[in-house]
């Protein structure tokens, strides 16, 4: 991993270091997207089955999950590995139903009374990772905010495994939130089918769930074609960043690293600073746990193009973390809560020196899809509240009408929109008479 001196850096240098590693095959990635999208537009399920040919290296028999299927995985997940999911499963229903939206109404005048009432979106799409590791935690993620939200028709898309069959784990996960129609389809064209429905897949109202870039890039252009699809957010190639002073363990700040860093080559693992020697240990540990990791190859490919950075100040490495807004922000800092006050843009932040991400990842009970490539300056993980619509309304009495109709005729004739003004006044002459 590079190590830098932040002070030392120009504007330019700054810049680098913190660029994300997608940044740089965008432009590919944006090519190949537009291609795969348009086949599974004009081809239907017969695309959709070459696509997976070409890119899973299978053409499953079936596209949807039959009963067999589920049946089979459910038996092939291991007791210990099924206690789990249902016990994370309850923790992530019980934070995401503590923060339901509850409507709201409020009288704005006499007679007038403004309401915020919500519905959940008809048809939503989800889709679960499984390209480099099958991600049942994120079924649970999807699946348990839609389920709350009351969504009807959730539809859920998952790569297939090379003999044709899902990851049971995953279907595991899928059916205890009540998802039974799955889908073996993975990347851009398993997007493009819930966006636009084939012969098998529904079409969806809404599209969900974090994936490689492939799968982010044809969020973004389904989410801007004729007819369109609504998406989540950019939720693509993981992130954390670090934030530690002098008291944090540095073994444990390796292993948080890493524990991004082994998502994939392209994922972005960045610490902060104030303490050098620190800083060198991290180095150090980083080396040790590498050795050990399964997946050391693609840790190493994304460590490369990773960065320490040191700097004077904790006010300096919040200003750094809050221009760059990672997805993940752990604080391995003596007083995290009170540092959390400085945190204005992250996904999700983690106080303290036993809070590492890897909990939020499964089982703290947030949600584990959340904005990459800056996306979290702007906007927010997912919750029950991504799942609906929020509907606004408002009941006017007739002294509500005789209240502010006035007001209105007076903004219409200065927009000189005649019809408007006519719709208030009439009802004012009305009122009159
Ligand atoms: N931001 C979040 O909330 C969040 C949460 C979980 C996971 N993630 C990220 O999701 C990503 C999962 O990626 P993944 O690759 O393991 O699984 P994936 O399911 O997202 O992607 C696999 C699919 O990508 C397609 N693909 C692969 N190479 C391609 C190519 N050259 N051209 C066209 N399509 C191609 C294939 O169709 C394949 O099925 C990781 O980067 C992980 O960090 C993010
Ligand atoms: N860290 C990922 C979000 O960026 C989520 C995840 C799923 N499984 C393990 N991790
Ligand atoms: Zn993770």
């Amino acid at each position: 991993m590079r190590q830098v001196t932040w002070k030392a850096l120009g504007a330019r240098e700054r810049a680098a270091v913190l660029r994300r590693p997608t940044q740089a095959t965008a432009p590919q990635v944006r090519a190949a997207v537009q291609r795969i999208v348009a086949q599974v537009r004009a081809g239907g399920d017969e695309a959709l089955l070459a696509l997976c040919e070409q890119f899973d290296g299978v053409r499953p028999q079936t596209l949807q999950v039959g009963e067999d299927e589920f049946a089979a995985a459910s038996a092939a997940v291991p007791a210990a590995l099924r206690e789990a999911i249902d016990a994370a499963a309850q923790r992530i229903e019980i934070f995401h139903a503590a923060g339901l939206a509850q409507p709201y109404s409020i009288a704005t005048a006499d007679g007038v009374r403004c309401e915020r009432v919500h519905r959940p979106i008809r048809g939503v799409g989800l889709y679960v990772p499984a390209g480099s590791a099958p991600l049942p935690s994120t079924a649970l993620m999807l699946a348990i905010p839609a389920r709350l939200a009351g969504c009807p028709d959730v539809v859920l898309c998952t790569p297939p495994r090379r003999d044709g069959t899902a990851d049971p784990a995953v279907l595991f996960a899928a059916l205890r939130c009540g998802v039974r129609r799955v889908f073996k389809l993975g990347g851009a064209q398993a997007i493009a089918a819930m966006a636009f429905g084939t012969d098998s897949v529904p079409r969806c109202d809404k599209l969900f769930g974090p994936g490689n870039s492939y799968v982010t890039e044809a969020k973004r252009q389904v989410s801007m074609s004729d007819p369109c699809a609504g998406i989540d957010m950019p939720a693509g190639p993981s992130e954390v960043m670090v934030i530690a002073d002098a008291g944090a363990n540095p073994t444990f700040v390796a292993a948080d690293l890493l524990s991004q860093a082994e998502h994939g080559a392209d994922s972005q693992v960045v610490l902060i600073s104030t303490d050098a020697s620190l800083m060198a240990a991290v180095a150090t540990q980083i080396e040790l746990q590498l050795a050990r990791l399964p997946r050391e190859d693609i840790a190493r490919r994304a460590l490369a193009a990773s960065t320490l950075i040191l700097v004077d100040t904790l006010d300096e490495a919040f200003a750094i973390s809050n221009d760059y807004a990672p997805e993940h922000l752990i604080l391995a800092l003596r007083e995290p809560r009170h540092w959390l006050e400085s945190v204005t843009s992250a996904g999700s932040v983690f106080l303290g020196d036993w809070a590492p991400e890897a909990l939020g990842d499964y089982c703290s009970g947030t949600n584990h899809v959340l904005p990459t490539g800056g996306a979290a300056r702007w906007c927010s993980g997912l919750s029950v509240a991504s799942f609906q619509t929020a509907i606004t309304v408002q009941e006017v009495r007739r002294e509500g009408l005789a209240a502010i109709g006035p007001c209105a005729v007076e903004l219409a004739r200065a927009e000189g929109l005649d019809a408007h003004r006519s719709a208030v006044a009439l009802r004012l002459e009305a009122l009159e008479a």
